[in-house]
């Protein structure tokens, strides 16, 4: 790729800017650009207000951005160590992204990675289930139903490039994109809710049924399955498997394919697939949120939750 001039830099730096605009008023932003490997690499920069002591604000970098306007796409990155674990801030911010990325007229498609290596997204933070207040609940809750909303419903080309696990809520994002190429190795992706004692909710259902069908959702979603790059290859959970160092050019030319297909036409027929399943789910927004809140607070899913987080310190073997 031919080295950015600084017209491209500028332009390059008010998107990251752009993306930052928005912002709920919990959250204040920064945003810088660089060029690495002659790329257009640009950081979304995350600050959390931090209310309880405000000379100490937490700042993290939750996404990296690469933008190619020339061919019409981008890299969006996960960085949230150790696991991408969706959380209410990481969810608020992934949603502003996908507003600028729905609203943007050069950007035709998107590749979903993560920037660690062998993690794509440990779905949920459980700790946003774990002995959260009511208020906290809902606005996790709204934020993710949101995140799927947006993701499943766009009318964007998503294609996911799994570097890594993707369990749960990592799967969701997954299976929201249009195609899927995970890389080879010991990873593991699906929907392992029963796994922590909880049942799936009914858009996860959906959506995994439309991606492997009725029969093979039935299966995974009771038994918690995890699948093998293999093996979800093998139920077309993923569409492509590849060695780690080809994952993202096999992701762009991907990307070229379907950037290659009459715009109008593709997203009219992406919506007529995707609508009706959209829609179930925001016509119970509220009722889901509040199964999402009396569930969690039940006192064995509670337990349940305790015994997977004690788990999950344990050392391992
Ligand atoms: C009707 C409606 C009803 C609605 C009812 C509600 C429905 C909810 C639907 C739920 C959807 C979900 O996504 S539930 C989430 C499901 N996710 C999972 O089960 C993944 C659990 N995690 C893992 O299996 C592993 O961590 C894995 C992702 C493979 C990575 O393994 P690694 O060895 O690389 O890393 P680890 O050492 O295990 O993890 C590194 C650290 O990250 C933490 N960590 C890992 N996953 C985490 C997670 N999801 N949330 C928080 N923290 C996590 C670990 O505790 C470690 O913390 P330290 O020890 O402190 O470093």
């Amino acid at each position: 790729m031919a080295r950015p001039n600084l017209k491209s830099l500028l332009r390059l730096s008010q998107f990251a800017v752009n993306l930052n605009l928005n912002k709920t008023t919990q959250l204040t932003n920064l945003s810088k650009s660089l060029i690495t490997q002659n790329r257009n690499f640009s950081t979304s920069k995350i600050i959390r207000q931090d209310t309880s002591n405000n000379n100490a604000p937490a700042t993290k970098i939750n996404f990296y951005v690469e933008e190619y306007k020339d061919k019409g796409y981008m890299v969006l990155k996960f960085n949230k160590a150790p696991v991408n674990s969706l959380n209410l801030e990481f969810l608020t911010e992934l949603n502003i992204q996908l507003d600028k990325i729905e609203q943007s007229k050069d950007i035709k498609g998107v590749i979903l990675t993560s920037h660690l290596p062998n993690i794509f997204s440990a779905g949920l933070d459980i700790l946003e289930m774990y002995q959260i207040k009511q208020e906290r609940g809902t606005q996790f809750w709204t934020a993710l139903q949101e995140t799927w909303i947006k993701l499943y419903g766009s009318n964007k080309i998503f294609i996911a490039a799994i570097n890594g696990h993707s369990p749960a809520g990592g799967c969701l994002l997954a299976m929201s994109c249009d195609y899927r190429i995970m890389t080879k190795g010991p990873y593991k992706i699906g929907l392992n809710e029963t796994l922590l004692g909880i049942k799936a909710p009914f858009w996860f259902r959906d959506t995994m049924i439309n991606t492997i069908g009725y029969r093979e959702t039935e299966k995974a979603l009771q038994l918690g399955k995890l699948y093998s790059p293999e093996e979800a290859l093998a139920v077309n959970l993923v569409d492509e498997i590849v060695d780690a160092n080809v994952l993202i050019q096999k992701a762009e030319e991907q990307m070229v394919k379907w950037c290659s297909i009459p715009t109008v036409a593709r997203e009219l027929t992406k919506s007529s697939m995707r609508r009706d399943t959209v829609s179930k789910l925001i016509a119970q927004r509220e009722s889901d949120t509040q199964s999402f809140i009396e569930f969690t607070q039940r006192d064995s899913i509670q337990k349940s939750l305790k015994g997977y987080l004690e788990a999950m310190k344990k050392p391992k073997k």
